[in-house]
């Protein structure tokens, strides 16, 4: 991860549901689970959560039903006063910050969209995409050109003066992002922004994505149910459970190694060889004699299968984006992801 200061920081955070949530924790004694929680009488929504987002990082929250999630994205930009613990956004301890502070860091530095749209029906695409700019004050002219701009950037150009029931469940969730992006936030929180769509729409949305976020390289925290999202659109993979993450990793890291048997549970029908990358599963160089040219890095098992399946060699060098190689693959163990026998 880049050593620049991360953009969130959750240090041992708590968020205890109950009635007097502050003093239970302060006398709480240590490794008490959520099911001891639950008969003292309170429902731990985050449970010892400390985790870091890096900045233009994209981390993606995953975990069934009622598992947190959405708790826990609540305490990043202090819709929930958490429990215990400490947050931080671009250092700044939020629990410290009074409302007027608050709304400014909501307003100002975080975008945020819901699996709901939360459209406006009465406003038109143009006016939807503006109103967060309304409501911070900017003049008529500005907010319409920005408007334009960001409607542009999601593809919803010539749909400005259309209403949201004129649109499609996809194209109102454009609507959705163009205005959570009109603000240009720092941070951007996605609560499963997809999943009231069908299947087709929700793949070409998340590409759509993909492109967005390569464009504009924000740090994004992502929430879903759906580990092959997750595993799609993610740097690092929060995996949640009764208030707790269970592993948080890449994608590679979290299909090859699961940290427990619950998040192997997970990775259980994934075809690795579409997920995992040469660099993922290269080992360190140290001293291997390297022949011939290096494959790259960046690319899954899946699209080097010719060349895994051609190539003789029984060691490859891997090579990183600038074409330096930093890695070696041995071509049995990635032969055997590609033919599922890992
Ligand atoms: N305001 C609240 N009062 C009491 N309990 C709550 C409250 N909000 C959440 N919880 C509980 O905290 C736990 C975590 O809920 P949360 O909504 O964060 O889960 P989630 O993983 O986002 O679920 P989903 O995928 O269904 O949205 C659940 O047991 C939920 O019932």
């Amino acid at each position: 991860m880049s050593a620049t200061p991360p953009v969130i920081s959750a240090q041992n955070v708590w968020k205890l549901f109950g009635a007097s949530p502050e003093s239970y924790l302060k006398s709480m004694p240590a490794g008490r689970s959520f099911d001891d929680i639950r008969a003292d009488g309170y429902i731990a929504g985050v449970a010892d959560v400390s985790i870091e987002v890096a900045r233009g990082e994209m981390l993606v929250i995953m975990g069934l039903s009622g598992s947190g999630k959405s708790t826990l994205v609540r305490c990043f930009s202090r819709l929930h006063d958490i429990t215990g613990g400490t947050i931080k956004v671009d250092g700044q301890d939020i629990m410290g910050l009074n409302e007027r502070e608050l709304i400014e860091l909501r307003r100002n530095k975080m975008g945020m969209v819901f699996q709901s749209f939360g459209l406006l029906p009465h406003r038109t695409v143009l006016d939807n995409v503006a109103f967060p700019l309304e409501m911070r004050g900017q003049d008529r002219h500005d907010r319409r050109e920005r408007a334009l701009e960001v409607i542009k950037l999601v593809g919803l150009e010539g749909r400005e003066e259309y209403f949201p029931r004129e649109l499609s469940g996809g194209q109102q969730q454009r609507v959705g992002i163009a205005r959570s992006l009109a603000i240009e936030p720092d941070i951007w929180f996605l609560d499963e922004p997809f999943s009231a769509l069908d299947p087709l729409i929700r793949r070409e949305m998340q590409d759509e994505f993909l492109r967005l976020q390569e464009m504009l390289g924000k740090t994004i925290v992502f929430i879903t149910h759906d580990f092959d999202e997750a595993l799609r659109l993610a740097d690092r993979i929060a995996i949640m459970r009764n208030g707790a993450v269970e592993q948080c990793d890449t994608p590679d890291k979290i299909v090859m190694n699961p940290a427990t048997e619950y998040v192997a549970k997970f990775t259980e029908e994934v075809d690795k060889a579409r997920v995992v990358h040469a660099k993922g599963l290269a080992k360190p160089v140290n001293g291997h004699a390297l022949e011939g040219a290096p494959i790259d890095g960046g690319a899954t098992i899946h699209e080097l299968a010719r060349v895994l399946v051609n190539d003789n060699r029984i060691l490859l060098p891997v090579a990183n984006d600038q074409g330096v190689v930093t890695g070696v693959l041995e071509r049995e163990a990635a032969l055997n992801i590609l033919l599922g026998a890992d």
